[in-house]
């Protein structure tokens, strides 16, 4: 079947029937709604490539509906309107409002499927199901932002607690500026490294210039030249690499550590942080003027538990990737579906989709149960205890199995996990080595 979804909003019986029937023949999906409500609703939750819309409905009619889902500002379909009492001003009315055609009835089917075929071809805002970020609200209004904002290479921020797709979103803004991804978008973590370390990344260095630099580096402002630069965790750079990176992004250059010739750099710079960066301004953790410099453009992404919506879109992706990798399908029971609802996800969409990984391998049945999604890793039989582990060694092995799953759930982040366990990125490294992780 044609991955091309359609949208049929159609009261009449008779020719809703006839052109869903046709549209599955010619191997489109179509869903058909015979009011515009629940229409509107469907549009909310789901993507569909083309929306084929009859004006006079029995609860709306259509130029009204495009007015309203047109306001919400999320990424329609093309909209073909139909109506058997169709007038040239309606016409040209619904076609400045953004309509892609306009058909009169009685409807000539083969005019109507040649426009639905060259509309599916011609994608409606450059938003796959990779790049999309959402059905709720929230997401939805971010997704229509970044064609206005991909248009200036202006510093963008975007906030959200740990896990709720900051990355993401990114690379979504890159690839409306860089559809192809052909110029570079370079990524690293300011929370993950010590200072010195970091502004050898970032800056490249000299041969000479400390010891081990045994050949010249080029930092990853020189790499990140003519694309993208994100800066994760801003909100841990230290004060001193604040004034290097603000005086780097003032006068667009960098010079290499323990070199002098200053090297002119054109990047769009994007920052990312689950931290509150005002909050730091106002504390004096975090510097007024390169705060200014990052926030030209704020995005934020609220939390999983304030967009709910987004909940089982995002299982219903993660499991589809799952079955087209595994020959052992999975799906979800309707009290499994419930309970995703109701938990909190404080680790948000990274805690989701290891939720939902976990479970898909241990399962041993198609259908995950919702005792299974929040079951943590069975205990060990009583018999795999062994009494001649001294307290201090099981003490450890219980540290070392725990430190593991944090880590996981981090994506190995080191930053993340040690806050997340309640200890000092220091303390954590110390741990992983004395544990042998
Ligand atoms: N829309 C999405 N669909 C599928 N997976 C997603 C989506 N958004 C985020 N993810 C996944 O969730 C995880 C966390 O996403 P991401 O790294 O973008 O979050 P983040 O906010 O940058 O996290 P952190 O603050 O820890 O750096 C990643 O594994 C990512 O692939």
């Amino acid at each position: 079947m044609s991955t091309y979804r359609i949208c049929l909003i159609e009261d009449d019986p008779i020719m809703g029937e006839a052109l869903s029937d046709r549209f599955e023949l010619e191997d489109y999906h179509c869903d058909w709604f015979k009011t515009g409500g629940a229409a509107i609703l469907a549009l909310g939750h789901t993507k569909y490539d083309i929306a084929i819309c009859d004006i006079q409905l029995p609860d709306i009619n259509g130029e009204d509906l495009f007015k309203q889902l047109k306001a919400s500002e999320a990424c329609l379909p093309h909209f073909i309107f139909t109506t058997g009492y169709g007038t040239i001003d309606r016409a040209v009315r619904l076609l400045k409002l953004g309509a892609q055609d306009y058909l009169t009835k009685p409807l000539d089917i083969h005019a109507l499927l040649n426009t639905v075929q060259s509309l599916c071809s011609r994608s409606v805002c450059s938003v796959t199901r990779d790049t999309m970020l959402g059905v709720s609200a929230a997401m939805r209004h971010v997704e229509a932002l970044l064609p206005r904002i991909a248009k200036n290479p202006t510093s963008v921020l975007i906030t959200g607690e740990s896990g709720v797709g900051k990355e993401r979103l990114a690379r979504a803004l890159r690839s409306q500026y860089d559809p192809e991804h052909k110029m570079p978008f370079v990524t690293v973590n300011c929370g993950a490294l010590t200072e010195s370390l970091l502004e050898a990344e970032l800056f490249g260095y000299a041969k000479g210039a400390f010891t081990g630099a045994l050949r010249e580096k080029r930092g990853l402002f020189e790499l990140a030249n003519g694309g993208t630069l994100f800066l994760d965790e801003i909100g841990e750079m230290s004060p001193a690499m604040q004034v290097k990176l603000l005086r780097a992004i003032q006068e667009r250059q960098i010079v290499r550590v323990g070199a002098e010739t200053p090297l002119h750099v054109d990047i769009r710079l994007i920052c990312a942080t689950h931290q509150d960066l005002k909050q730091m301004v106002e504390a004096g953790k975090f510097r007024e003027d390169l705060y200014y410099r990052i926030h030209v453009i704020h995005l934020h992404i609220p939390p999983l538990r304030e967009r709910k919506e987004d909940i089982l879109w995002l299982t219903g992706n993660l499991l589809e990737d799952w079955n087209t990798q595994n020959s052992d399908l999975r799906t979800l029971s309707k009290p499994a579906e419930q309970s995703l609802l109701n938990y909190p996800w404080p680790g948000n969409i990274r805690e989701l989709k290891h939720c939902l990984e976990r479970s898909c391998i241990l399962s041993q049945q198609t259908e995950l149960s919702a005792e299974l999604l929040f079951d943590d890793a069975p205990a060990p039989p009583e018999e795999t205890y062994s009494t001649q582990e001294s307290l201090s060694e099981y003490i450890q092995a219980c540290e070392k199995k725990y430190i593991n799953n944090c880590l996981r759930i981090n994506d190995g982040h080191i930053a993340e996990t040690a806050a997340s366990l309640g200890i000092s990125r220091k303390n954590l490294w110390e741990k992983m080595k004395k544990l042998g992780i």
